[in-house]
């Protein structure tokens, strides 16, 4: 079966004497040929999921296989599968220029050096890099690491790219391009990301967690119209719990945005109805109270270790 099957995964992590519940019963499936992407909180269990996709991280219970081949009983099939890109600064050798680096990956995975000086230039003009292949790698800006990242992850031309919050820091441009970059290449595509307009220009289909779970997931038209209309108003007596739909403080009142499935809880002035966004999603299905999102930054998330 092609793209990603991911069926009821359970990942906990044992650290100092406590169990840490990443995951708790995931499912989804990423279609192939399409970009799928994950959002949620920080600690919310994206990265992790990825992990086990790419078999860096071995489930608690549950399944999941990339393009047929699962990621416990697979293990060498999924890694020849998949292309990785994180965010790392370790990621290449500084003084080797981008050409260079990317040969020596290449025969890392198994290229011949001719091989891989072939793949090396189409992969590095796939990115928009070729005019930039003989500089050292210590001299590219971070939106052209992220190229030469995402190159790297295609060297083998892997069907599927998992990548982990691919243009995080970058500025709008570079961003822009690497998004571009990513669709053009038509690959399996499973990405996380914070950045929601991002998320629903690229993907044909959103996956929502919190704590660990799915709460949601559709394309974005699909998931804007399960939360209804959309109300803009003032509320000048703020009940609990509903500081989340909040989107501006005034000196005597606050502006709300809220689904019309909260419309009961609070009286509203000035009442208009506006555009469902990405944003009324997320804050609908996601955010928490104020002590909850503390205590959730807190815990943080683990990083990749490269
Ligand atoms: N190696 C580990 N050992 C112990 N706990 C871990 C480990 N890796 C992750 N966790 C915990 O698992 C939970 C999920 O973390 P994960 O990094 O998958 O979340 P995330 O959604 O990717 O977050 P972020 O948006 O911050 O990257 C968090 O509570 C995190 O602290």
């Amino acid at each position: 079966m092609d793209g990603i099957i991911v069926s009821d995964i359970v990942k906990v992590y044992k650290a100092k004497g406590r169990e840490i519940r990443a995951l708790d019963g995931v499912s989804f499936r990423a279609e192939k040929g399409e970009i799928t992407s994950i959002v949620g909180h920080n600690g919310a269990g994206k990265t992790t999921m990825l992990k086990i996709l790419s078999t860096l991280v071995i489930p608690t219970s549950g399944t999941a296989t990339v393009n047929g081949y699962d990621v416990v009983k697979d293990e060498k099939r999924v890694r020849e599968n998949i292309g990785l890109v994180t965010v790392s600064d370790r990621l290449f050798y500084y003084r080797l220029t981008g050409m260079e680096n990317l040969v020596f990956f290449g025969s890392l995975q198994g290229l011949s050096i001719s091989e891989a000086k072939r793949r090396a230039k189409e992969v590095l003009d796939i990115v928009g890099l070729t005019e930039w292949r003989d500089t050292p790698y210590m001299k590219y800006s971070t939106g052209m690491q992220r190229r030469l990242a995402l190159a790297r992850a295609i060297l083998t031309d892997p069907p599927v790219i998992l990548l982990d919050e691919p243009t995080l820091g970058l500025d709008p441009v570079s961003a822009r391009i690497f998004r571009e970059n990513l669709q053009n290449l038509g690959k399996t595509v499973l990405m996380t990301s914070h950045y929601l307009k991002e998320v629903e220009d690229l993907s044909k289909n959103v996956i929502v967690f919190k704590r660990g779970k799915v709460v949601a997931k559709g394309d974005p038209e699909q998931l804007k119209s399960s939360i209804g209309k959309v109300y803009e108003g003032k509320v000048y007596d703020l009940p609990h719990g509903m500081e989340k739909f909040v989107v501006r403080m005034e000196k005597e009142y606050a502006v709300l945005r809220l689904p019309e499935r909260e419309m009961g809880k609070v009286e509203l002035y000035d009442l208009k109805e506006v555009t469902p966004t990405m944003d009324d999603v997320y804050v609908f299905f996601v955010e928490e109270g104020i002590d909850v999102a503390r205590e959730g930054r807190k815990r943080g998330g683990a990083r990749w270790r490269e």
